[in-house]
């Protein structure tokens, strides 16, 4: 099966309603406006005050390395503006002109927001976006020598979904991509904004745009389902945040060699269907005082990582689930009992699907999938573009796709390598994609056992249900 290839910026103008050309941009100096007010113009810097303001690139204005290039602290207007300026490694790349392109159309204070650009003869465009003193989500997590506790945690969650509901919301609705702990920063007040727009879409899924753009995003992140053009949807994204969720209850990894399965979603799956919460907690903090809350956000990770896109709810529903066990956590214990019985003193209706069944389907394929492994010739080529080592048995996910080229094809399934850095046209696969499956399988010292307590598992079930009605 082929696809149509196209132009990317024909397709712009197809699917732009507005026209708009960054050209036309306003030219602004020393006019920057509030992040959040509704008509924001954006900046065009000069390239020379960007590189006096990150002192030439240094060092020590060095925040950070993507896999399209590197970040820079800048202080600018004379030390009052400080922000984060991305100098991609080639000239201008479909990426950063579109990254730029999507944020100077979507605002909000849970946004890693636009600044403005500059523009060089060599480097090409470098985009110019607020500042994050405090690191990313994925530090937070994972390398903090103090991890966030549960309220925290489910607040800077609720703060992701509602980064989630204001671009689903958008008109025309933007489809981020590329959700993960690494692209969610942490701002001066200790709140998550998302960021990192550089494989967003900005379109209904009718649009060319969308209809040709190849799958991309981050192994580990990307939903199963997304093998082709059409398949993109708004839950693809809701996929991703699950994935996310389930990094904030468990603290592991999206894939982590040193359990079985790597993937947190295989691994987690078929605990959160025997019930088994606990086993998915976090290990370094105490469990969350009130279990309903745990159970809430285990049903909720799980709803939005089912194999049915349709199935998995709507980020304005994961907000309000959101709130409901931020409320628990921050109620009385009294209360919350008293909330329980009212709510299991409503006539639960059972649907005929069993949707716990249905959250293992990922699972299921999840394992097969790591059976494969061992078959794959070139495993060590996969696990190092994958960001993984020998040594570091965690694999940092990186981006894949957008312009992508395919380079190892094994039992069907092919292996996409970021071309944004070589700026090269997009080649369109002409076979089917398939997700990479191409993981290794270590020892494990944590392993994925499923809880035959029946009473559980009929607990997991009531519960589902019960969670769909939430809050
Ligand atoms: N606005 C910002 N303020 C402060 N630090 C930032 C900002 N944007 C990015 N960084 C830091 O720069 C580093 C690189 O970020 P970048 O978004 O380029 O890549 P990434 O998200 O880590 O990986 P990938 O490109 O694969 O998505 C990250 O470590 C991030 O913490």
């Amino acid at each position: 099966m082929g696809y149509l290839s196209c132009n990317a910026e024909s397709s712009i103008a197809t699917c732009d309603p507005y026209n708009w050309d960054l050209t036309r941009t306003r030219k602004l100096k020393h006019n920057s406006k509030k992040p959040n007010n509704k008509h924001f113009e954006i900046r065009e810097f000069d390239y020379s005050d960007l590189k006096s303001a990150t002192d030439s690139f240094s060092a020590e204005s060095f925040l950070g390395k993507g896999s399209h290039g590197s970040v820079y602290r800048a202080a600018l207007d004379g030390g009052k503006l400080v922000a984060a300026v991305k100098r991609t490694t080639t000239a201008t790349t479909p990426d950063t002109e579109n990254e730029i392109e999507i944020l100077s159309r979507v605002r909000s204070p849970r946004l890693v927001n636009l600044l403005g650009f500059g523009v060089d003869f060599n480097e090409g465009k470098l985009i110019v976006v607020e500042f994050m003193p405090n690191g990313s989500l994925y530090d937070l997590l994972h390398k903090s020598s103090k991890p966030p506790g549960w309220g925290r945690r489910v607040q800077l969650a609720l703060q992701v979904a509602r980064a989630v509901q204001h671009l689903h919301a958008s008109n025309p609705p933007v489809i981020h991509r590329d959700i993960k702990s690494s692209n969610v920063l942490i701002d001066g007040d200790g709140n998550a904004r998302l960021g990192d727009f550089g494989l967003a879409l900005r379109g209904h899924v009718e649009d060319v745009r969308v209809k040709c753009t190849p799958p991309a995003g981050t192994l580990g992140y990307l939903d199963p389902g997304y093998l082709a053009p059409g398949d993109l949807s708004a839950k693809s994204d809701v996929f991703s945040f699950g994935i996310l969720l389930l990094e904030f209850i468990s603290g592991r990894n999206a894939i982590d060699m040193n359990y079985s399965p790597p993937s947190v979603v295989d691994w987690a799956a078929p605990l959160i269907k025997g019930g088994d919460y606990a086993a998915i907690c976090d290990p370094r903090i105490p469990p969350p005082k009130d279990p309903l809350a745990m159970r809430r956000l285990a049903v909720l990770a799980a709803r939005c990582v089912r194999s049915t896109a349709e199935k998995r709810p709507e980020a304005s529903e994961i907000v309000d689930c959101l709130r409901s066990v931020k409320k628990i956590m921050s109620s009385p214990i009294w209360n919350h009992l008293r909330q329980r019985a009212i709510q299991l003193s409503k006539p639960i209706k059972y649907e005929p699907l069993d949707d716990a069944t249905e959250i293992l389907k990922t699972s299921r394929v999840g394992s097969r999938r790591n059976r494969k492994v061992s078959s794959v010739p070139s495993a060590d080529s996969s696990k190092e573009a994958m960001g993984s080592s020998d040594k570091d048995p965690v694999v940092r996910s990186k981006s894949v796709g957008s312009a992508v080229e395919i380079k190892t094809c094994t039992f069907n399934s092919i292996f996409f390598v970021n071309q944004r850095r070589a700026g090269l046209a997009v080649k369109m696969p002409t076979v089917r994609l398939s997700k990479s499956r191409s993981m290794g399988m270590l020892p494990s010292t944590r392993v994925a056992v499923r809880n035959p307590n029946a009473g559980e598992l009929e607990e997991s079930k009531l519960l589902l249900n019960l969670e769909r009605r939430c809050p």
